[in-house]
């Protein structure tokens, strides 16, 4: 029977979606929180994941390079690197006990992260503190365990335990009940490579060399004053994000802190790149992350070199223009193509900037919580997951 879990789970079924009233689904009680962990198989044991450590990161680079996200054809799998992990989940106000790990003698075999968000649901009123879950993962040789819902069920007890009650995600799959289904898109930066690896193909009519004159980008970006952020930049890409933030149904609120954690440049992780106007104005920014897949069979390639878009706030420079300059800004750091969603405001550049829709689509989710409407177009969500 499909989603036995899933039906256990306070998320709106399909035809509670018009009885239901938006906010909680189930009010939550501290006390009643189980307090000890849930019971896992014999000789399986909880474990928190400190990503510091060296050993224990390496343990989870393993897991997910091994057993993580595949693409629908199960070419590629997502490479997430060390130092991108630290990025994406030892941000501020992090809890230790949020990095779950499953072992069985020493091994880890299963992952589960939360990270602390503060979520703007649909009208300003409402901003709900609550975690963003990411990184489920189980080895494949131990899958149809159940050990997924375990997985689940025990990190949304240590999120309970801090009293918070919502939770934000997103999936290839579609389990109940999305809150919004987006398409990304893709544009090629390194033609030739795309079709050696198989990510792109070639029709009748298409050669390689066409292909290359198709995507070829200028040696510079065109913007004036665009370049790498810095540490001074803070405060004003602060204001800008926040700002610029507002004008969807969901988005999260940023401290300067958090801007510095997410946003200031990591060689290999997260590029960050701002428009400064005249004497020290900030007016724009672009910035993109990088999650490199591995190629699973290829007798030339071991890699697919992505940068992913993150947050583009565009108030001077045509978006069109700014996304334009962040094309050849990854080309020039390397990649062999560039992602994005259809969230936001990016359906005004993806045609014009020559991205083709991928093969997928990635579903938000939002648990224990009734959106006003049911659903929410792509263009209302405000928020990005790494
Ligand atoms: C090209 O290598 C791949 C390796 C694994 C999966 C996919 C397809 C896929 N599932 N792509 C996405 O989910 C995706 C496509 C564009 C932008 N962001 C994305 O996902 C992000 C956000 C969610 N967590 C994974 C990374 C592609």
């Amino acid at each position: 029977k499909p989603h036995q879990f899933w039906e256990t789970q306070p998320m709106p079924n399909i035809n509670e979606l018009d009885s239901l009233k938006p906010g909680p689904i189930q009010e939550g009680i501290l006390e009643e929180v189980r307090k000890d962990p849930y019971n896992l198989i014999s000789k399986f044991e909880w474990c928190n994941i400190d990503l510091r450590n060296d050993e224990q990161a390496q343990q989870v680079y393993t897991l997910l390079k091994e057993n993580y996200v595949e693409d629908d054809d199960n070419m590629f799998r997502f490479d997430y690197s060390i130092d991108f992990l630290r990025w994406a989940l030892l941000p501020p106000g992090q809890h230790p006990d949020w990095i779950v790990g499953v072992r069985v003698n020493q091994k880890l075999v299963g992952f589960i992260t939360g990270i602390p968000v503060t979520l703007h649901i649909e009208n300003q009123q409402t901003k709900v503190k609550m975690t963003e879950i990411n990184f489920l993962c189980v080895h494949k040789k131990i899958r149809a365990n159940r050990l997924a819902p375990v997985l689940i069920k025990e990190i949304t007890r240590r999120v309970h335990i801090k009293n918070m009650w919502q939770a934000v995600y997103t999936a290839g799959i579609v389990v109940p009940t999305p809150i919004s289904q987006t398409r990304y898109y893709h544009r090629s930066l390194n033609a030739k490579k795309l079709i050696e690896v198989g990510f792109s193909s070639l029709s009748a009519r298409q050669t390689i060399s066409r292909q290359q004159k198709l995507y070829k980008l200028p040696e510079e970006p065109k913007t004036q004053g665009l370049r790498s952020m810095k540490k001074k930049d803070v405060a004003q890409v602060t204001k800008l994000l926040n700002e610029y933030l507002k004008q969807f149904k969901l988005y999260f609120k940023y401290t300067e802190d958090e801007v510095k954690h997410w946003f200031l440049p990591r060689k290999d992780v997260i590029s960050t790149y701002v428009v400064e106007k005249e004497q020290g104005v900030v007016t724009d920014f672009l910035s993109f992350y990088n999650l490199p897949s591995q190629v699973i069979k290829n007798p030339k390639h071991t890699h697919l070199r992505a940068a992913y878009s993150y947050y583009n706030v565009a108030t001077q420079t045509p978006i069109v223009q700014l996304m334009y300059d962040a094309l050849i800004l990854a080309k020039n750091e390397g990649y062999d193509v560039f992602n994005a969603l259809d969230i936001m405001e990016n359906e005004k550049f993806l045609k014009e900037l020559m991205f083709c829709p991928g093969d997928g689509q990635l579903n938000y989710y939002l648990y224990n919580w009734k959106l006003e409407s049911n659903m929410l177009k792509p263009e209302e969500i405000g928020i990005v997951l790494v």
